[in-house]
């Protein structure tokens, strides 16, 4: 026991999550500032590489104190990623990570109420490519602890900090190699948190209050190519079939054929059943006896796209490319097809699938990338990651009545740190409402100062959680 000093010791050091107006204002300007940073990913390997480095730069002008504290060490991975670790002042404390991206997907103008990297401020939101995904969140972080460190606090429990640059392209030039580095140093995780789930707003009309969905997996993904060779030749006598029709059919089919509902297995039930008491009378019932309702609900869930990508592995034809001239029978036509594969499934599964649906041995399949959906993370009473984000939830969203774990439909950089944890989180302390969710990698995309502001509360608070001597976990055996 550490007895009484350890205890006053640890409750005068805990710093208010209190922020001057000063302090206020310079923190939504240093955002804004990022924002403009235009940080855009094209494609693996193909990065904006003159607004990365303009964004390390960055960085250290706007938080000295992170970059000329003692027991930071700062480094640059992959060229444009960056990786902190703050030194604890307790080593027998178990680390953990905090990650975000610094890059972001292309905008055009086209249909911004503001250029999408001009980070200007309308009605007390900032706008621009980055302020939901995930420039807030690379900012909120370092913000977090540079308040900290001016205010003179010393962690307890060491952390990291990773911050890649190639997220929005896969995230092997960046996450990738972080993760390795921090491999061969022989470092585990307690766990991490990243971005890929938010306090859910408006999703379902039956739910009046918010909830906070905190990912305890992540979809896997498949992108496939289909390429038909056939013989070319002059359009004005043309076969029954061309590599253009034969191609269109397969992905029609793979378009009109549903993969298998996986609502079933798991995860997804447990969500529903930790929500179960928010909904009124009688989704409530339904929810507390899925073992009944679960097959009408499933087919409910169906029925919207983002519940959709819930309960199944998802199909998006992206792209498709054929024809060469007008009065020519094209040789060859190629279409990608992008899966994002539910937990409960493999690639493998998924590849037998798609060519069982296609069913023609004239269209060749090609796996340009592949990957896994990620295990389900643990969210009992004894997940430290889950319990200091449910905690940390409690006092600064005290209107948020529940967490409850989720699956993230999106990929990100945490794919990559599978071999440092098995305790991998993703929230981001924000609210989103169906609206906001179309403005990521979409038009508008923007967050209210007073959001940003408490994501930085947020940050600054979860910190300081944990640090503190976890709460005790009551022994059933006991009682
Ligand atoms: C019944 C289940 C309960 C709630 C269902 C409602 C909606 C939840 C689903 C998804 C919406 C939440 C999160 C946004 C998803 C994607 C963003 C994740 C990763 C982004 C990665 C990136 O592009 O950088
Ligand atoms: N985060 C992006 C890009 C990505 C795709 C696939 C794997 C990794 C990253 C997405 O989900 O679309
Ligand atoms: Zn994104
Ligand atoms: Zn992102």
């Amino acid at each position: 026991s550490k007895g009484l000093w350890g205890k006053e010791h640890r409750r005068a050091s805990r710093i208010p999550s209190e922020f001057s107006q000063e302090e206020r204002v310079t923190m939504k300007e240093a955002l804004k500032g990022a924002i403009q940073i235009p940080t855009v990913s094209f494609r693996p390997g193909e990065y904006n590489r003159t607004a990365l480095s303009e964004f390390g730069g960055y960085i250290r002008k706007v938080f000295p104190t992170v970059f000329k504290t003692s027991f930071i060490q700062h480094e640059v991975v992959g060229e444009y990623s960056h990786l902190f670790t703050v030194q604890g002042s307790d080593p027998s404390l178990q680390p953990y990570l905090l990650m975000a991206h610094i890059d972001v997907v292309p905008a055009s103008d086209q249909g911004w109420e503001v250029p999408p990297f001009s980070g200007l401020e309308r009605d007390g939101f900032i706008y621009g490519r980055g302020t939901m995904d995930n420039k807030n969140s690379v900012m909120a972080i370092l913000q977090a602890l540079e308040l900290l460190l001016i205010r003179n606090y010393i962690p307890r429990r060491s952390f990291f900090i990773a911050l890649g640059h190639d997220e929005e392209v896969s995230g092997t030039d960046g996450a990738k190699k972080i993760s390795a580095l921090l491999q061969a140093r022989g470092v585990q995780l307690v766990f991490l948190v990243d971005e890929g789930s938010f306090i859910l707003d408006n999703f379902f009309s039956s739910l009046k209050k918010p909830f906070a969905m905190i990912s305890v997996s992540e979809k896997g993904s498949l992108n496939l190519m289909l390429q038909v060779n056939m013989t070319p030749g002059h359009s004005s006598a043309p076969p029954k079939e061309t590599s253009i029709g034969i191609l269109a059919a397969a992905v029609s089919r793979l378009e009109q054929t549903p993969m298998p509902n996986m609502f079933g297995d798991g995860l997804l039930k447990m969500t529903l059943q930790q929500l179960a008491n928010e909904f009124p009378f009688p989704i409530n019932i339904a929810l507390n006896n899925l073992w009944l309702f679960g097959p009408l609900l499933s087919r409910i869930l169906e029925r919207n796209y983002i519940t959709n990508a819930l309960v199944r592995t998802t199909v998006a034809l992206t792209m498709f490319n054929a024809g060469i001239k007008m009065n020519v029978i094209p040789p060859v036509a190629q279409a990608i097809v992008n899966l994002r594969i539910h937990p409960s499934q493999t690639v493998q599964e998924v590849l037998e699938l798609v060519k069982n649906i296609v069913a023609d041995d004239r269209v060749q399949f090609h796996v340009l990338s592949a990957s896994d959906p990620l295990p389900v993370s643990p969210s009992d009473d004894g997940a430290l990651g889950y319990q200091l984000l449910r905690q940390t939830l409690q006092s600064v969203f005290p209107e948020v009545s529940i967490a409850a774990p989720g699956i993230c439909i999106g990929n990100t950089d945490s794919q990559h740190y599978t071999n440092l944890t098995t305790g991998i989180y993703k929230f981001s302390p924000l609210y989103l409402q169906p609206q906001d969710f179309q403005s990521i990698h979409g038009i508008n995309e923007k967050i209210s100062v007073q959001a940003y502001e408490t994501q930085v509360k947020f940050i600054f608070e979860f910190i300081q959680n944990a640090d503190a001597d976890p709460k005790p976990v009551p022994h059933k055996h006991e009682l």
